[in-house]
């Protein structure tokens, strides 16, 4: 995945616009610009050029930059050349360059490769390419914020400050084993206890950080489910803001899932309304009510919705069992402007509310907020992904770990010190080091393309 070629790529978005950008990366580009443009171009600045093909016809007036290595975006020599924003344009600039690139070997950039090179040449860490990434990807204006924080280091700062100071009381430790008669009192005179609780006082704020991070990036996976007719997609609606699902009084209306993406106080919320759960003998609908438990079984949170008149018999329980580890259902009844008609009570701990009216929505949303544990946009709030909690987790296990073996006392020192060296790998993988190459490779390909 190290190659060494030369790679380019349209870096803008696909589509019209008033520019579109090559971009080409590599060891040493003067052939190649000198062959686009008949001389070398003076770094970092912007030059006026007219790009021509080989029978001599205009192909754009563009304006070009020259990056001198390593004083550029990837580390390597970078040209970017800021064409008229065509998708034709764009091709026939790339394809000129590639003709006239050739004997330098210049190939087409894969999805991620500028980024790879940029990290790879220690321009940024892993954690950082991802930021990159997450602030492309970013659903609302916090998960911007919060990706350029990444971007600019402030998340990577502080996981090599714990792998810091982990390293220092690795060498208390370790310089303790090598003199056993001084084991006796380490624990103590070291403070070492003291120190390894700072550890992981350190390590459960940068969780709770990464926790909030990851939802910030990925927003919730909010499943509507319940029988038919209880108003599922009405809710939906009232959510969005708009009509987005179709609402009839007949029972089975929604055959698939319908999804809408909303932001509820900058938190990206992924509704999926899904058909409403019986038993039934139409085909279609029964696929689509396939399709809900498929929802069901992703959800990170699932609204359980039910209406006065709806009967329960086992509803609940079957999506109970359904249910990914750990996901919470919040119960909610519909059609509150229904009850005061009749005397139909809801269940006291559910949330009331009307789709029709508006009715509680407010406080349901709160809800769901509180819920999936989001604590209000934080000063310093980063992004972060799956990955990184999961990093975040091991570390954390090994540091309970060192911390019972230093609770044994001195005979077990050894193994204290073999944990922290543990804990201190896995957060070393949040920005790349020892990371396997599959992993990066994984990481890298989910880049778009030019980037
Ligand atoms: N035209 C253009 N705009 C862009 C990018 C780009 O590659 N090209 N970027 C791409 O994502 C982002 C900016 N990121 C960049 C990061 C580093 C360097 C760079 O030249 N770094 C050198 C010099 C540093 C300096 O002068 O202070 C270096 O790190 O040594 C350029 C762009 C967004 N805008
Ligand atoms: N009175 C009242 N009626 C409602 C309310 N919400 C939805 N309804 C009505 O209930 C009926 C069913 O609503 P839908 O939103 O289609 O229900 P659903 O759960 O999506 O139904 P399926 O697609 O069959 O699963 C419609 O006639 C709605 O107008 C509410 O808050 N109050």
């Amino acid at each position: 995945m190290t190659r060494k070629l030369p790679i380019i790529a349209i870096a803008t978005a696909p589509g019209r616009a008033g520019v579109g950008v090559v971009r080409i990366s590599g060891h040493n580009l003067k052939g190649i610009t000198k062959a686009l443009f008949q001389k070398e171009l003076s770094p970092r600045q912007a030059n006026l050029l007219t790009l021509r093909d080989a029978d001599g016809q205009t192909i754009d007036q563009l304006v070009a930059i020259y990056f001198v290595a390593p004083a550029s975006f990837t580390g390597e020599d970078v040209l970017e050349l800021q064409c008229h924003g065509g998708p034709q344009l764009l091709e026939l600039v790339m394809k000129r360059c590639l003709e006239l690139g050739k004997n330098d070997g210049l190939v087409i950039a894969e999805p991620g490769e500028f980024t790879l090179r940029a990290y790879l040449n220690n321009k940024i860490d892993l954690a950082q390419a991802e930021a990159i990434a997450d602030l492309i990807d970013a659903q609302s204006e916090a998960a911007v914020r919060g990706a350029a924080r990444s971007l600019r280091g402030a998340f990577s700062e502080s996981i090599n400050d714990l792998i810091e100071e982990i390293t220092q009381l690795r060498i208390l430790v370790e310089s303790t084993l090598d003199f056993p008669e001084e084991e006796i009192e380490f624990l103590e005179n070291a403070q070492a206890r003291t120190r390894l609780a700072a550890v992981k006082e350190k390590l459960e704020s940068l969780r709770v950080g990464a926790r909030q991070g990851k939802i910030l990036r990925d927003g919730i996976q909010l499943v509507l489910a319940g029988a038919p007719n209880v108003g599922k997609s009405s809710l939906l609606n009232r959510l969005a803001g708009e009509e987005v699902a179709i609402v009839t009084a007949i029972a089975g209306t929604t055959r698939d899932r319908v999804k809408e993406s909303i932001t509820i106080e900058g938190v990206p919320m992924h509704i999926i309304d899904t058909a409403g759960l019986r038993e039934t003998d139409d085909l279609v609908e029964a696929k689509g009510i396939e399709r809900s438990w498929d929802a069901i079984r992703l959800a990170d949170l699932v609204i359980f919705l039910t209406d006065p008149n709806s009967t329960e018999d086992g509803l609940k329980e079957q999506i109970l069992r359904e249910l990914p580890p750990k996901c919470p259902v919040l119960e909610v009844v519909n059609k509150s402007d229904l009850i005061s008609l009749g005397p139909t009570a809801a269940p006291k701990q559910a949330i009331l509310i009307s789709a029709k009216n508006g009715d509680g929505v407010d406080a349901l949303k709160q809800k769901i907020l509180e819920i999936v544990g989001w604590n209000g946009p934080q000063e310093g709030a980063i992004v972060a992904r799956r990955r990184h909690l999961d990093c975040l987790e091991r570390a954390s296990e090994h540091i309970t770990r060192s911390e019972q073996f230093a609770a044994n006392g001195n005979n077990s020192l050894e193994l204290f010190a073999e944990e922290l060296f543990l804990a201190q790998n896995h957060l070393g993988q949040i920005t790349g080091k020892l990371l396997p190459d599959d992993l990066l490779g994984k990481i890298f390909s989910q880049f778009c393309i030019g980037k």
